[in-house]
């Protein structure tokens, strides 16, 4: 008989007998929901007893590499994941239950990605998508989809005179925050730009949800600025970042200051992400890997070989979508030591995304852009939980 407490500590040499189907059932959820963190021997040899089908087999596990080898990422189970959290389609749920999401961002130079981040959060089934962006952006996101709510209120140093800058910001401040309450998630960034005293309004619009305790994903310049003060997420658990290959660079050498080590990624990932005091880190690459600084995931289902802009801010809005999402599912089921709903949101949005691409892909090949992938999100779902049976 499989006993799961044990398997836990892999110090020394286990004997594990799967003699039945339902202390299978006992093992491999204990392998799933907890011990995330493993052994290169300790998966060889869940992949010894999976290939003997699942039960009545016998597996020795040497537990040396547990103790003292590398920290490796476990495949997510990603699909399972986005049917547990993905809400059915009730007809007694009325607007705004679905999710509403904000994005701050959009500038002069950057239009397309706060569309992307906010229109895919709609595609994939929230209920209001709203950006904050500046004056000059707003009537081009606004042209680009009427579903979107556009609010121009942020202001860059080049329309602001210095004596006029102190009520400015506190302008910019209070126009947002009447908002903050209602949503379930910012994201803060794509397209933001890097214009300082816009980033000083930003950082007091990320305070400012962080006490009200408002999920906030950060993504693009929103990361740019959380490198130059991490004390902006530091400890903060519902925060999620999501680098891409500049992104995670800069943070790590700040943070941990050190160079990216690509032979120990999960285990860097880890400790980045508990040096930050917990936020959950999202490393967008080849294969996705996320930590909340207590585990690591892996999601590597096959996506797209064309690495056109704007695919990590379709990201970004599918997840605060999902993250909403999951946190709505632990308090509807009363459940405390469910997974953090972070974690699971950035496992959902970047297996969707990678889904999506690879559906843009099959059909579009080199033209595949952003749109095309974005026009993908609702099958890609579709076809993991249905819209008539969800
Ligand atoms: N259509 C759009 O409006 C898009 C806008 N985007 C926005 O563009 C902004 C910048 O995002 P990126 O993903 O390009 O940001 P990155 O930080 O990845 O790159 C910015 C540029 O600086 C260079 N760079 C980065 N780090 C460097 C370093 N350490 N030394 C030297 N050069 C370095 C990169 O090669 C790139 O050309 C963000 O606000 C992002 O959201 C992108 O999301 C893509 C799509
Ligand atoms: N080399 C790769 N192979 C396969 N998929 C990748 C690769 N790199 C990134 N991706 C996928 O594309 C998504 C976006 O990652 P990317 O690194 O392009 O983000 P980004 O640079 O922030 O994008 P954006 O242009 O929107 O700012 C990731 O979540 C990942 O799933
Ligand atoms: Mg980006």
């Amino acid at each position: 008989m499989a006993v799961c407490c044990e398997i836990d500590n892999l110090k020394g040499r286990r004997e594990v007998i799967l003699d039945d189907m339902n202390s299978w059932i006992n093992f491999s959820s204990c392998l799933e929901n907890h011990l995330l963190l493993s052994s290169p021997i300790y998966r060889r040899q869940l992949f010894l007893i999976r290939s003997f089908g699942g039960y009545c087999c016998k597996a020795h596990m040497e537990g040396q590499g547990a103790a003292s080898g590398k920290i490796t990422a476990l495949e997510a189970d990603a699909e399972t994941v986005i049917r547990k959290i993905t809400p059915v389609l009730d007809p007694r749920r009325h607007k705004g239950q679905a999710g509403k999401i904000a994005v701050i961002g959009g500038c002069r130079e950057y239009t397309g990605a706060p569309y992307f981040a906010a229109i895919s959060a709609l595609k994939i089934g929230a209920d209001l998508s709203h950006v904050f962006c500046t004056k000059d952006a707003s009537p081009v996101i606004k042209g680009y989809s009427p579903e979107l709510i556009v609010h121009p209120v942020l202001e860059e140093s080049y329309s602001v005179r210095d004596d006029e800058k102190a009520s400015v910001a506190k302008r910019v401040l209070a126009e947002v925050s009447k908002w903050m309450e209602r949503f379930d998630c910012l994201v803060v960034g794509p397209g933001l730009g890097r214009d300082p005293f816009l980033l000083d309004c930003v950082s007091d619009i990320m305070k400012h949800a962080r006490k009200s305790n408002i999920p906030t994903v950060i993504d693009g310049d929103g990361l740019f600025l959380v490198t130059s003060n991490l004390d902006l997420v530091k400890g903060y658990h519902l925060a999620v970042l999501t680098p891409n290959v500049n992104e995670y660079k800069r943070l790590i050498e700040k943070a941990l200051n050190t160079e990216v080590n690509e032979d120990d990624a999960p285990e860097q990932l880890l400790s980045l992400a508990k040096c930050i005091g917990g936020v959950t880190i999202l490393r967008k690459g080849n294969s996705d890997l996320v930590s909340d600084g207590v585990t690591v995931n892996k999601v590597s289902n096959f996506g797209s070989p064309r690495r056109c802009g704007g695919q990590g801010d379709i990201l970004s809005g599918c997840v605060a979508v999902f993250s909403s999402w999951a946190r709505s599912s632990n308090k509807e089921m009363d459940d405390k030591s469910a997974s953090s709903p972070m974690m699971l949101g950035c496992i959902a949005g970047s297996s969707l995304l990678r889904r999506a691409a690879s559906l843009a892909f099959a059909d579009k090949k080199r033209a595949t852009l952003t749109s095309d992938i974005i026009e993908c999100l609702g099958k890609s779902l579709e076809d993991m939980i249905p819209a008539e049976q969800g």
